[in-house]
């Protein structure tokens, strides 16, 4: 193996490659090595650096290490794990095989020879015989060097250009020194030098090392300035080095400074002095490394050790510089001693021989010393690493509390960020819950108005309906009333008018008649009598005119006047004739007239005719008109179904009953929008007291479908539920109940004279007699059923089988029908039945009340009507059923105090009325399908097939108006708005066709 190679060693090992100045000291001298062995070989012995950071391997502590530049690097020399071998037993190897040592060429004196012998081999290791082994020489360096790189061991001799450098160095140092020596120790030096070349032993390497080439960074620890002076070092000069192994990097060179610390006391002059085998010379520089090449050439190029220089041509050389201050170190070959013992007995033994057992002795003392030196040195160095650790941890330390604080402010940072992000969560949350309540109140609105709207729409669309009916029918019998007076009238006035023509004519006809007979039976008479004297005058005249012949001319004379009369009459009688073609023209106009007046009522009949077949007509519009009313009838079912879905099939009203003249302290119960909807009402709670001694009172408010006041009357209650009771005859099953404590107005509200059963058959009546002219028929068949202590009673039964009759409620599932065994039920056959039915049921009840007190108060009681309907026309059927439920007492137990049969009565109504609570919120919460608790108690039982999917329930929430009730009109109205907040689904309505 080559130098190079051993080189790159060391290069692993400090992890730092030499710099570019200094590559040409590729290989470190063996002379070199020695100087190491100590301090830089067990450095060497560290793992390297990673990247910048130098990590001390020798500290057991985990030190950090900064990477700043301007630090300096730490560095710790762990105790070598071998044991080094003093310079008296690598002295003695080479001693104690003297007699392999190469021949001397030169005749030695024998005690010179032998005293410069043992010292050179007591001093170095380099002296060593040439036929020593490789093998052997690599191992005692190796033993030096502890785990540093080994010493390869290559047949041939490494050359590198450091160790020619080192060389070249030397013999520079000897023209450059200025070593402070005295002239005796000079010649003793070159003696010894000579002496030992004359031995064949191998004088030690002198390498000179530039400071600036050693490229120390300026920032780099120095060594204390009293070191070199401790050390007798000048500032100036060429000092030998011992060790093989060149200061080949800057680091290798800090690591050195405080390795030096410790020989502070050792003075190099005395030493070398002592030794007499070395000495520094400028002046003689070139000599030695003369003399060192020779003796490398005199046979002994396998020794690594004692590698010859090369001559000052063969390596390169550095720039000298006088002001470069240059780093000299000398080997010490032995252990310092005191200048009053050690030189004494050196220039003793230098001058005289002394027996060996002196020189064992001398040996184990400089051993001794040397291993206390090393372990004092050791200590140093590790009191100085722990010192440097320390430093670094507490630096360490104050960068880690920085960062504590740092982190402190950061975490009070992230803390306040928290505690503002908590409260933007909570105020967003409460923002929520805010829009999410407004919702739901505008949710509401909208649905209340929706309902109003429709209300309204359909209350017009009625009214619209009848009106138009109404007018209808009126039109149409304005109309036929108005055409048959006219006809009438018409027809009256046109026989009058024809009976007075009729007559008029005949008597005009008549008189005309009798007139124009009269005068013709007068102008006849007259002709015929003047024809007669006419005639007898003729005779006379003839008579005469015989007689008169003469007279004839007389008579002729008397006959032309006759003539003339005659013509005369003659022109009467034509007048008399014209006149008499006159009344015969009159008389035809007369007749003509009559035709006319006889024609003129034919007219009259066809505008008769014509009216008839309008009225026809209107009859038959009439009739389509009632087909579409009955259509339109179906449709406002089906419409008027849709709205009851959209108001809700589970409707809660709320009603407050007038405090009576007896009754004082009314709670303070206030209608907020009494004015508008009377859906709210709000009660002011009880007073509490405060934290702070100060009587509260907290307003609670309600709202509802529909909220009555004291003022309210049965009937303005009753039209709010009219449509429910329609639903009924509609088909739908209705279940309307009165819930709230004793006293409250249940009673009143429902089975009143005027309450809510009464009114409610009535209308039912009234309404199937109107759906009569549609084609509906209906049935009404009604029962009275109680429910007292879980138990049912025939209200309409005989009194005295009250709890003795047991009633049973059968349901059929397939029809969805309940069937009362042993329970009369009456027809209803007119308004007057209920009424009857009504009185049997309070009878029954009063009865009752003789045998359990408030018996009324204390028992639900149920009317169920049912109604069948058929259309003949149609061909529909329906079934629905009408419950009306009169709720018993809801006051609470604790409350009431009841004991004995009260507080049983007491229980089974609070069962009951809670199983209707839960009956109710599993209707509103389960899916179709799931399972409701009918069968929990007798009153949810008996209203199994009116409360849930298939009915339209609505319920009173009664209310007292008194302060002493006020806590049970809270948990009544609170149970309410429990109800009313109940989705029930859509109702069917039981129609068959
Ligand atoms: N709206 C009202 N107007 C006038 N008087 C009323 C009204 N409501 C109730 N009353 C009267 O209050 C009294 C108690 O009413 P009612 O008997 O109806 O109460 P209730 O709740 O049915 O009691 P119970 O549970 O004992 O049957 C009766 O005298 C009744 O006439």
């Amino acid at each position: 193996m080559d130098t190079a190679n051993e080189n790159t060693g060391i290069a692993k090992r400090s992890g730092i490659k030499p710099p570019s100045n200094f590559s040409h000291i590729t290989s470190p001298p063996r002379a070199l090595a020695e100087l190491y062995d100590g301090s830089v070989n067990a450095r060497s012995a560290m793992p390297p650096p990673a990247g910048t950071k130098h990590k001390p391997s020798g500290c057991k502590l985990p030190l950090p290490i900064s990477s700043e530049p301007d630090r300096p690097l730490t560095i710790s020399v762990p105790e070598p794990a071998f044991k080094r071998k003093t310079l008296a037993e690598k002295a003695a190897e080479p001693y104690n095989q003297k007699s392999a040592a190469p021949p001397n060429p030169r005749p030695v004196p024998s005690g010179v020879r032998g005293t410069i012998a043992r010292g050179l081999a007591a001093s170095t290791s380099r002296a060593i015989p040439k036929n020593v082994s490789r093998h052997h020489s690599a191992s005692a360096l190796s033993g030096s060097v502890g785990a540093g790189p080994r010493i390869p061991s290559g047949n041939t001799r490494p050359k590198s250009a450091y160790g020619q450098y080192a060389g070249h160095a030397r013999s520079k140092s000897h023209h450059q020194g200025m070593r402070p020596a005295t002239g005796m120790r000079q010649r003793e030096e070159d003696d010894d030098e000579q002496e030992a070349e004359r031995q064949g032993v191998q004088p030690f390497h002198i390498s000179t090392v530039p400071f600036e080439s050693l490229n120390v960074p300026k920032n780099a620890p120095q060594a204390p300035k009293k070191r070199p002076n401790s050390l007798n070092v000048p500032s100036k000069g060429i000092f030998r080095l011992s060790t093989p192994r060149s200061v080949s990097s800057p680091s290798n060179l800090r690591s050195i400074t405080p390795v030096m610390e410790e020989p502070a006391d050792i003075d190099c002059e005395d030493v070398c002095a002592n030794l007499g085998a070395l000495s520094l010379s400028a002046s003689k520089g070139d000599k030695r490394a003369s003399r060192v090449g020779r003796g490398k050439t005199s046979g002994k190029e396998d020794n690594p050790f004692l590698k010859p220089t090369t001559s000052r041509s063969q390596i390169p050389q550095p720039t000298p510089t006088p002001k470069k201050q240059q780093l000299v170190f000398q080997t010490l070959f032995r252990p310092p001693s005191t200048p009053s013992t050690r030189v004494p007995y050196l220039n003793r033994f230098t001058n005289d021989r002394v027996p060996d057992f002196y020189n064992e002795r001398m040996e184990a003392m400089e051993r001794d010393f040397r291993m206390f030196k090393e372990q004092i040195e050791g200590d140093v160095r590790q009191a100085t690493d722990y010192k440097e650790s320390i430093q670094q941890l507490q630096s360490r330390v104050t960068e880690l509390e920085a960062i504590r604080a740092r982190l402190e402010v950061v975490n009070k940072g992230l803390e306040s960020e928290l505690d503002d992000t908590r409260s933007c969560l909570k105020s967003v949350k409460m923002e929520l819950e805010m829009n999410q309540q407004k919702h739901s109140y505008e949710a509401d609105d909208l649905r209340r108005r929706l309902r109003n709207e429709v209300d309204d729409l359909e209350t017009r669309h009625r009214k619209d309906t009848d009106r138009l009916q109404r007018e209808r029918e009126e039109a149409e019998s304005k109309v036929r009333k108005e055409l048959e007076s006219r006809i009438d009238k018409l027809l009256k006035e046109h026989g009058d008018e024809l009976a007075e023509l009729r007559k008029k004519l005949s008597a005009d006809s008549e008189a005309e008649q009798s007139k124009r007979t009269q005068e013709k039976e007068r102008l006849e008479t007259e002709y015929a009598s003047k024809l007669r004297a006419a005639a007898l005058d003729a005779d006379v005249k003839q008579r005469e005119a015989q007689l008169l012949q003469g007279e004839l001319t007389n008579v002729k004379a008397e006959l032309d006047r006759e003539r003339s009369l005659k013509a005369g009459l003659q022109t009467q009688l034509t007048e008399a004739t014209t006149t008499n073609l006159a009344l015969s023209a009159t008389g035809k106009a007369m007749k003509e007239k009559i035709d006319f007046l006889e024609s003129d009522s034919q007219a009259q009949s066809q505008a008769f005719n014509d009216l008839h077949r309008r009225m026809q007509e209107a009859i038959e519009a009439a009739e389509r008109a009632h087909d579409k009313l009955r259509q339109e009838e179906t449709l406002r079912r089906k419409l008027f179904n849709q709205v009851q879905e959209l108001k809700g099939n589970i409707r809660v009203m709320c009603r407050v009953r007038p405090s009576h003249d007896s009754e004082s302290d009314p709670a303070q119960i206030t209608f907020p929008d009494n004015d508008t909807d009377s859906k709210e009402v709000s009660v002011l709670g009880p007073s509490k007291q405060s934290a702070m001694g100060k009587d509260t009172t907290t307003a609670y408010s309600y709202s509802f479908d529909r909220v009555f006041g004291p003022s309210s009357q049965n009937g303005e209650v009753f039209e709010e539920i009219s449509q429910l009771v329609q639903s009924a005859l509609d088909g739908y099953n209705v279940c309307i109940f009165c819930y709230g404590q004793t006293g409250a107005g249940k009673t009143h509200t429902m089975s009143s004279v005027d309450g809510m059963i009464p009114r409610a058959t009535a209308q039912i009546w009234d309404e199937a007699q109107r759906l009569q002219e549609k084609g509906w028929r209906y049935s009404m068949e009604g029962s009275f059923i109680e429910v007292y202590n879980e138990t049912y009673n025939d209200l309409l039964g005989r009194s005295e089988d009250l709890d003795k009759k047991k009633v049973e409620v059968r349901h059929d599932t397939a029809k969805k029908q309940t069937h009362l065994e042993n329970a009369v039920s009456v027809m209803l056959d007119g308004p007057k039945r209920v009424e009857e039915i009504l009185d049997t049921a309070s009878k029954n009840r009063t009865v009752a009340a003789t045998k359990a007190n408030m018996r009324s108060s204390r028992s639900h009681s149920v009317f169920i009507l049912k109604l069948v309907g058929t259309n003949e026309i149609t061909g529909e059927r329906s079934e629905g059923t009408l419950n009306l439920v009169d709720l018993a007492g809801s006051e609470r137990l604790e409350h009431s105090k009841a004991e004995g049969a009260r507080l049983k009565e007491t229980q089974n109504i609070n069962k009951s009325l809670s199983c209707l609570g839960d009956v109710i919120n599993a209707l509103g919460s389960a899916k179709e399908g799931a399972h409701v608790p009918y069968r929990n108690s007798k009153l949810t039982y008996l209203l199994q097939y009116s409360l849930g999917g298939n009915s339209k329930t609505l319920m009173f929430v009664m209310v007292s108006p008194l302060q002493a009730h006020l806590q049970e009109t809270i948990t009544s109205l609170k149970f309410a708005t429990k109800v009313h907040n109940t989705h029930i689904g859509t109702a069917k309505k039981q129609t068959r066709t």
